[in-house]
This record gives structure tokens, sequence and C-alpha cells, in this order.
């Protein structure tokens, strides 16, 4: 085992252009992180494009390096053990609030350099820092449920993925109100950010994209990182002629039983471009099924079918986790739709949101006060918080697992009043 003794220089940078001298540094980071994923390695090309995007992404890097005497033939000293990624995104909050968001993404820890608290101390590190920097939350997805809970990340909103019939039985019975046509799949590169930017700002749980989604909408990179020649795009058009949704969805090949179709992406930013979609998906020829990965899990598609059970769903899993930065910051920037005060006492692991904040909610409009440790309605851990801030969790299901306790008769009731959205939470971002 080498560096028995756990000694780590933690070094934070951002992705550097090709002609810049820390450049080699940028792509020993990159590597780093496909060695951590099992994937296979990049070509200099692909390294390069997406340092291009990490650029535009506004991406931080930072690397765990080992600073004491490296094992002979190993890899160098200059190739981190451990990556850990962060970008600022915004999160939307509920009732078209968007909340400056630190998401934290491409953690690796090299097998050899595991368990000795590598991951814990970039995250207690990163975490620390985005509160000094003024934020209230921040944001990951999941490679295991098990990892995040410690420090004090909770589940806010789930995905599903489904399989759709579209044989004679896909019958929707929504009267469309716009159109779809087949475009260029290249288009998306340009439209593809305005129409999620619709999306976001009308949909609870949604993160801000980063540059990957519009090349992978428009099949300029595929999930392998090289061109999809495969991908196809349909747009809809609203009322008014502009484009409010797309979808970019591929065959799946003459092999598939039945024959299938794959959604890549799709982006609706109304109901009825949303539907419209799927009577488009619907109707394609020589196509038995259609199936999408992210699905939302309190999907409308079922409720407008003639037949509901066209839509087999399955593996209804965890998507966005939430952490709460900063109680009285992440309360007061919330819109309430119920009234009321509700005094919650909340634990945090990391010791960066703990304590007992009376959250007094006039007209929709919060105001969080410390209330020194008295009076508290529900006692639940910052991981528990973070999972009902969106509203996509309810609080009575966490109280009855045990995640919250009750300690006033009614508490988590109110509390799933208050804290309620106005549409089922959803987030098509993954990072
Ligand atoms: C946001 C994202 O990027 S998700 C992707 C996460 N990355 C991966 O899944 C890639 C493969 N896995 C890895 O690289 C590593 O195993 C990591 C990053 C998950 C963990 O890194 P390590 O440096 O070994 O973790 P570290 O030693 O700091 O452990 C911290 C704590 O997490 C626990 N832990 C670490 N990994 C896991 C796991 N996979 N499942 C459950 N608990 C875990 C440790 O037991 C420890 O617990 P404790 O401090 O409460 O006793």
């Amino acid at each position: 085992m080498s560096n028995p003794r756990g000694d780590y220089e933690i070094r934070r940078f951002e992705p550097a252009a090709k002609d810049d001298p820390a450049y080699p540094g940028s792509v020993a980071w990159k590597r780093a992180v496909d060695f951590g994923f099992h994937d296979a390695r990049r070509t200099d090309e692909r390294v390069d494009k997406g340092l291009e995007m990490d650029r535009a992404d506004r991406r931080v890097m930072t690397g765990a390096y080992q600073a004491g005497p490296v094992a002979g033939h190993s890899l160098g000293a200059d190739i981190p053990v451990a990556t850990f990624g962060t970008m600022t995104r915004t999160l939307n909050i509920g009732f078209g609030r968007l909340l400056d968001t630190r998401l934290v993404t491409n953690v690796t820890v090299r097998t050899s350099h595991r368990r000795r608290g590598l991951l814990r101390r970039m995250m207690g590190g990163e975490l620390a820092l985005a509160r000094q920097e003024g934020l209230a939350m921040a944001a990951l997805t999941a490679s295991e449920a098990s990892i995040y809970g410690r420090f004090g990340y909770g589940v806010a909103t789930s995905e599903q993925s489904v399989k759709v019939d579209t044989t004679a039985r896909f019958v929707l019975k929504h009267i469309p109100v716009g159109s779809v046509e087949v475009a260029d799949p290249k288009v998306l590169l340009e439209l593809a950010p305005e129409v999620f930017d619709r999306l976001h700002r009308v949909t609870p749980g949604s993160i801000g994209r980063h540059e990957f989604y519009r090349q992978l909408a428009s099949g300029s990179v595929g999930r392998d990182g090289d061109e999809d020649l495969k991908v196809k795009v349909a747009l809809h058009y609203g009322p008014d002629g502009g484009v409010d949704g797309y979808v970019s969805y591929k065959f799946r090949g003459w092999s598939s039983t039945p024959y299938t179709m794959e959604v890549i992406d799709l982006v609706a930013a109304t109901r009825a471009a949303y539907l419209e979609l799927w009577q488009y998906l619907g109707a394609i020829d020589l196509v038995e099924r259609v199936t999408w990965a992210e699905a939302p899990v309190d999907d409308p598609l079922p409720w407008a079918l003639e037949d509901p059970r066209c839509v087999d769903a399955s593996e209804a899993r965890d998507m966005l986790w939430l952490r709460v930065l900063d109680v009285r910051k992440a309360l007061e920037a919330r819109h309430y739709p119920a009234d009321g005060r509700l005094v919650l006492n909340v634990a945090d692991p990391l010791g960066l949101a703990d304590g007992t904040f009376a959250l007094d909610v006039s007209g929709g409009a919060a105001v969080v006060t410390d209330t020194g440790g008295a009076g508290a309605d529900l006692e639940l851990d910052v991981s528990a918080l973070s999972s009902i801030y969106l509203g996509g969790v309810h609080p009575v299901t966490l109280a009855s697992s045990g995640r919250i306790e009750e300690q006033t008769p009614g508490a988590a009731f109110a509390a799933a009043r208050m804290f309620a959205v106005e549409r089922p939470p959803h987030c098509l971002t993954h990072f």
C-alpha cells in the first residue's frame, strides 16, 4: 500500500486552456475522474473537448495529491488520487424562485487510497467554503445512496424509468394546441439552452444545466464522448409559433424487441408541449415502444392516456440530493403557500447549519429567528430538512420513519402544508 501515512495535499484550480502551462494538471485531473468511474482512457482530443466544456461551465477542480513518497513505477505525484468537482447553478425552489446552489460532482478516490478520509476532507472543506461564500444550498446526484446522508444531504427529488407501449393502445386524449416538426439535431446547440431555461423557471427541483446537455441533445457528444449520429430531434411549437419543447431520441435498432425508440432528452416548458411531444413519439411508425430513463415519478402521461397501463414504470430512484448550508437564508428564500409558525431544531453533523430556528410565515414570506434552543415543534437533522425543503418529500412520511421527531402533535402535517410547491418537483439535470 502506498503513502501509508496518508499525507495528501489538496489543490483547488480552474480548468486550464490548452496554451496554459497548467494544462497538463487539468488533463491529469480529467483522466483521474475517468479512472474513478471505470471509464475507458479518453483520447487527447476528447479530453480537450471535455476541458472546453468544463471551462464553459466555470467548473472548479479539486484534487488530492500524494505529498509523501510515491511507490516506484506507480502513477506519479502529479496525478490526483482523489477528485472533487464543483459548479454553481440555480435551483428552482418553487413559485418561480431561483436559489444559487453549489453543485458537487466528479467525486472519486483511487482504490488504493480509499477509506482514509479523503472524501470527508474534501467534502467538509468545500461545504464550509460554499457557506463562507454566502451560498445557502449544496446539491449532488449520487452514485450510491449510502454515502452522502452523513454529510447532511437528503433526497429531494426522484425519477423513474418508463417503457411506453406505443402500439394501437397508445391513445392520448389531449387535443393539440401547437405542433411538432422534425429538425436537424444540431439546431439544439442553439435552441436547447433557451427551451430548458423556460422549463427551469417553472419547475420546482430543476437545476440549471451545464454545457454537456446541449451537446448531448444535439448528438454532438454521446454518452461515450463521441458524436452520436443516431440522434434525431423533434421540436414543439406553441400556439405563438415559438419553440417551447423538444425531444431528442434514437432508435435502438432492428434487433431491439419490440422495436424501441429511446428518449435521450425531453424538455417541455408547457404542459401542452409535454403531451404533444408524447403524441409525436407515440405516432412514430414501425416502433412499438418508447423508453425514457429520466421520467418524473408524478407523471401526467398515464393520466392523459386512454389506457394508463401503456406506461410501465419501474426503478423509481433518488435523483437530486440537497444539503442546506444556511438554514435562515434557505428558509427565507422560499415562498410558502400556507402561513404559520414552526420551530425547527436542526442537528448538523458538520456543524454548519445546526440550531433552533423559528420559521414565521405571513403572506407567504418567511422570517427566521434563532430561538436559542427553546420550543421546538420538530426535531430533525439537516439531511431531513433538506429533503422536505422542496416539498417533494412528505414530512409526515419522514416522521413515520423516525427521521423527524414531532414534539408538537400535527407539526409534521403543518410543515407539509407550508413547504408544498405548485407542482411536483422534478430535476432533469444529472451532474
Ligand atoms: C457526487 C458524485 O460525484 S457521486 C460519485 C461518487 N464516486 C463514486 O462512486 C466512485 C467510486 N467510489 C469512490 O471513489 C470512493 O469510494 C468514494 C468517493 C465513494 C469514497 O471515498 P473515500 O475517500 O473512501 O471516503 P472516506 O474515507 O472519506 O469516507 C467517509 C465516510 O463515508 C463512508 N463511505 C465511503 N464510501 C462509501 C460507500 N460507497 N458506501 C457507504 N459509505 C461510504 C466511509 O465509511 C466513511 O464513513 P464515516 O466517516 O462516517 O465512518
